[in-house]
C-alpha cells in the first residue's frame, strides 16, 4: 500500500488554527510546514506549504501563540534517512531558499503571493500534483458541466473569437467549505493544460494602505504574461464585501482600495487575453454587487454538498489512493456519511489509512474506516454540521410529510425533489415544489391546499412520533401568514366578506402588514377565522398522513438511505398517495365535513 500521509491544510487554515490556539507543535521542514493539533482537537496532523513570496514571520507568530516550534537540525538529511526518506539536494536548496524568504531582505511587500502551478516542471518538484483533472473531482457533476465550457474557451479560443463571442472573464464558485471549489478550479487548469495561479484574497489585505492594490496589480501582470491561464482567488469575500457599509471612513479603506483595484483590473483586460478568473466564496450574499456585474464575476456556479451518490463517487476517487481490503464497502460508508463534504471524506479515508498503518496492516479494513468515522464525526459535530440519527429521521419524516400532502393538493405545484442533505445554518432538509407556471392568482382551494402542505411536515412528526420538534417554526410562520392574508386581504372568509382588513400599501412580501383600525369584535373574529383555517388544514394534513402511513414510512426509508428523492422514483411513489374522502369538500368550502 502507499504510505499513509498526514492531511493537507491550506496555509490560511494553518494560520487560523495557530491563532485559535489549536496547534500543539509545528515542525518547519525544508519544503513544508507540519503541525499537530492539541489533544482536545484530536492530535490531528497536517502539513501545509508557505505560499511563494509569503513573508509571514512564522516563528514569531508561533511564539506569540505559545506553540512549540521544532526545527529539524542541520543534519536534516540524516534524520530523514532514519525515517526512511530520501531527501534530494533540491530539498536542501529549499532550506536555503526558505531561510532567504524568512529574512526581511528577501521580501517584496507589494508583490503578489500567488503561487503558480500547473504544467511547469518546477511545480512538480515542489511536490504539487500537477495536472488535477475533472476525474479527481466527484459528486459535483453540474458544476463540472458548466466549467467544461470554460475549458473549451481556453483550449479553443479561436473558435469563439471567430464568431465574435466574448469569452467569460470571471466565474464565481459558490458553496460551503470543503466541497471542492479549489479542486475544481485546479481541474479546469489541468484539463485545459494551462498554468494555475492561486491566491487567497485575505493575503491581499495588509496593514499598510496601498499594499493590497499593488499586489492585485502585480497578480494581473503576472497572469497576463502567462496567458492563457487561470487565476484563482479563494475567499473572495475577504476583499469583496459590499463597500460603503460604514461611510467613507469606516476604517476599511485598504480593503476598498484593494477591491477597487481588482474591479479596475478586471475591466481593464480584454476578454480575449486568455486570462480567466475563478473566484470562490461561501458567502455570495455579502459580495459587493459590483463584482457580480457583467464582464466581471458574472457566472455563478454552485458547488453544493454531495448527496449519497456524490459521496460514493468522491469516496471512490480517494480510495484509489490507498490499498483497500476486500471487506470495505464504499456504498455503506456513503450511506453513513450524510452531511460530509468532499474534504471530510478525503480526511476520513486518510484517517483510516493512518489507523491501518498504525495497526501494521497491509490494507485499510472496514474496521479502520469505522473507527476513523467516529473521529471525523466527533470533529464535525463540534462544528454542528452532522445530525444525530434521531434528528435525521425526524427531518426525513417531516419532509416526506410535506411531499405527500402536497401531492394531493390542487394547484399546479409539483413536488420535484426532497432532500435531507443539511445545508449550512438553518434548513435541515427541504422539499422543493416547482410551479408548472408562474402563478399570480391563487384560488381558494389552492390556498387551502398550500396551508395543508405547509403543515404537512409538522403533521408527519405528530403522526409518527406523537410529538413535535422545533423544526417546523418556519412552516408555521408561513402558514399563519397565508391564513391571515386569506382572511384580511383576499376576502376569503364568507362571514366577513370581501372587506380589506389590512393596510397593504407597504406590503410587498407579506412583511410590514398592519391591520386596519377595527372594532375588537371584528379583530377577534379575524383571529378566530385564521385559527380555524389553520386548524382545519392541520387536521387535513394529519388525516392524509394517517391514511398514507405505509407510503410515509417507505419514502422516509428511501430518503434516509439516499439523502434525496427525486425524478421518476419520487413521482411513482407520490402517485400512490390517496386522499381522505372529505378532502374535496374541505378544499372547496373550507369546512370540515
Ligand atoms: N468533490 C470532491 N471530489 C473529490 N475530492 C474532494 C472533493 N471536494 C473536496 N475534496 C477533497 O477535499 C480537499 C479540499 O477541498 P477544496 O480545498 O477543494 O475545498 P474548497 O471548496 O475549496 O474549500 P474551502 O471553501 O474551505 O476553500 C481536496 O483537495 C480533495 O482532496
Ligand atoms: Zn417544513
Amino acid at each position: 500500500m502507499k504510505t499513509a500521509t498526514i492531511s493537507h491544510a491550506t496555509y490560511s487554515t494553518f494560520v487560523e488554527q495557530v491563532k485559535a490556539q489549536k496547534v500543539q507543535r509545528v515542525t518547519l521542514r525544508p519544503n513544508r510546514i507540519e503541525y499537530v493539533l492539541k489533544p482536545t482537537f484530536g492530535f490531528k496532523r497536517f502539513y501545509t506549504h508557505r505560499p511563494a513570496g509569503n513573508t509571514d514571520d512564522i516563528p514569531g507568530m508561533l511564539r506569540q501563540h505559545q506553540v512549540d516550534l521544532v526545527t529539524p537540525p542541520d543534519n536534516a538529511s540524516a534524520v530523514a534517512g532514519l525515517m526512511g526518506l530520501l531527501l534530494s539536494t533540491g530539498a536542501l536548496m529549499g532550506t536555503l531558499a526558505w531561510a532567504l524568504k524568512n529574512s526581511p531582505a528577501g521580501s517584496g511587500v507589494g508583490k503578489t503571493k500567488a503561487r503558480t502551478y500547473g504544467p511547469t516542471p518546477t511545480a512538480a518538484k515542489r511536490g504539487e500534483r500537477a495536472g488535477v483533472t475533472f476525474a479527481d473531482v466527484a459528486g459535483v457533476d453540474e458544476a463540472k458541466q458548466e466549467l467544461k465550457e470554460v475549458v473549451d474557451f481556453l483550449q479553443d479560443g479561436a473558435k469563439y473569437r471567430q464568431i465574435g463571442a466574448k469569452l467569460p472573464k470571471g466565474v464565481l464558485l459558490v458553496g460551503p467549505p470543503g466541497t471542492g471549489k479549489t479542486l475544481l478550479a485546479k481541474a479546469v487548469a489541468g484539463e485545459a493544460n494551462v498554468p494555475f495561479l492561486s491566491v487567497a484574497a485575505s493575503e491581499f489585505v495588509e496593514l499598510y494602505v496601498g499594499v493590497g492594490a499593488s499586489r492585485v496589480r502585480d497578480l494581473f501582470n503576472k497572469a497576463k504574461k502567462q496567458a492563457p491561464c487561470i487565476v484563482f482567488i479563494d475567499e473572495l469575500d475577504a476583499i469583496g464585501k459590499s463597500r460603503g457599509g460604514g461611510g467613507p471612513h469606516s476604517g476599511n479603506d485598504e480593503r476598498e482600495q484593494t477591491l477597487n483595484q481588482l474591479l479596475t483590473e478586471m475591466d481593464g483586460f480584454d476578454e480575449n487575453s486568455g486570462v480567466i478568473l475563478i473566484g470562490a466564496t461561501n458567502r455570495p450574499e455579502i459580495l459587493d454587487p459590483a463584482l457580480k456585474r457583467a464582464g466581471r464575476f458574472d457566472r455563478q456556479v454552485l458547488v453544493d454538498r454531495p448527496d449519497r451518490n456524490g459521496r460514493l463517487e468522491i469516496l471512490r476517487v480517494h480510495a484509489r489512493q490507498v490499498s483497500m481490503a476486500e471487506d470495505v464497502n464504499l456504498g455503506d460508508i456513503a450511506t453513513q456519511t450524510s452531511g460530509f463534504v468532499g474534504a471530510d471524506l478525503a480526511n476520513l479515508i486518510n484517517e483510516a489509512a493512518l489507523l491501518a498503518a498504525r495497526n501494521n496492516r497491509q490494507a485499510v479494513m472496514m474496521a479502520d474506516i469505522r473507527e476513523a468515522m467516529e473521529r471525523v464525526i466527533a470533529g464535525l459535530e463540534l462544528r454542528s454540521r452532522i445530525l444525530s440519527p434521531m434528528e435525521r429521521q425526524t427531518v426525513a419524516y417531516h419532509e416526506v410529510g410535506h411531499a405527500i400532502v402536497g401531492a394531493l393538493m390542487p394547484g399546479a405545484t409539483q413536488v420535484a425533489k426532497i432532500s435531507i442533505v443539511p445545508r449550512g445554518k438553518g434548513a435541515l432538509g427541504y422539499t422543493m415544489q416547482t410551479p408548472a407556471e408562474d402563478r399570480y392568482l391563487m384560488l381558494e382551494d389552492e390556498l387551502r391546499g398550500q396551508l395543508a402542505t405547509l403543515l404537512g411536515g409538522r403533521a408527519a412528526e405528530e403522526v409518527v412520533f406523537g410529538k413535535v420538534s422545533s423544526g417546523a417554526s418556519d412552516d408555521i410562520q408561513k402558514a399563519t401568514d397565508l391564513a391571515e392574508r386569506a382572511v384580511t386581504q383576499y376576502g376569503m372568509a364568507p362571514d366577513l366578506g370581501p372587506i380589506a382588513f389590512a393596510n397593504t400599501q407597504s406590503d410587498f412580501l407579506g412583511s410590514d402588514r398592519t391591520r386596519r383600525p377595527m372594532g375588537g369584535e371584528v379583530a377577534a373574529e379575524i383571529d378566530r377565522l385564521v385559527k380555524q383555517s389553520i386548524h382545519q388544514a392541520h387536521g387535513v394534513a394529519k388525516a392524509v398522513l394517517m391514511l398514507n402511513r405505509d407510503l410515509l414510512d417507505q419514502m422516509t426509508q428511501i430518503l434516509l438511505t439516499e439523502d434525496v428523492l427525486e425524478g421518476e422514483t419520487l413521482q411513482a411513489m407520490l402517485a400512490q398517495a390517496q386522499a381522505p374522502v372529505n378532502t374535496q369538500i374541505w378544499l372547496a368550502k373550507g369546512q370540515m365535513a
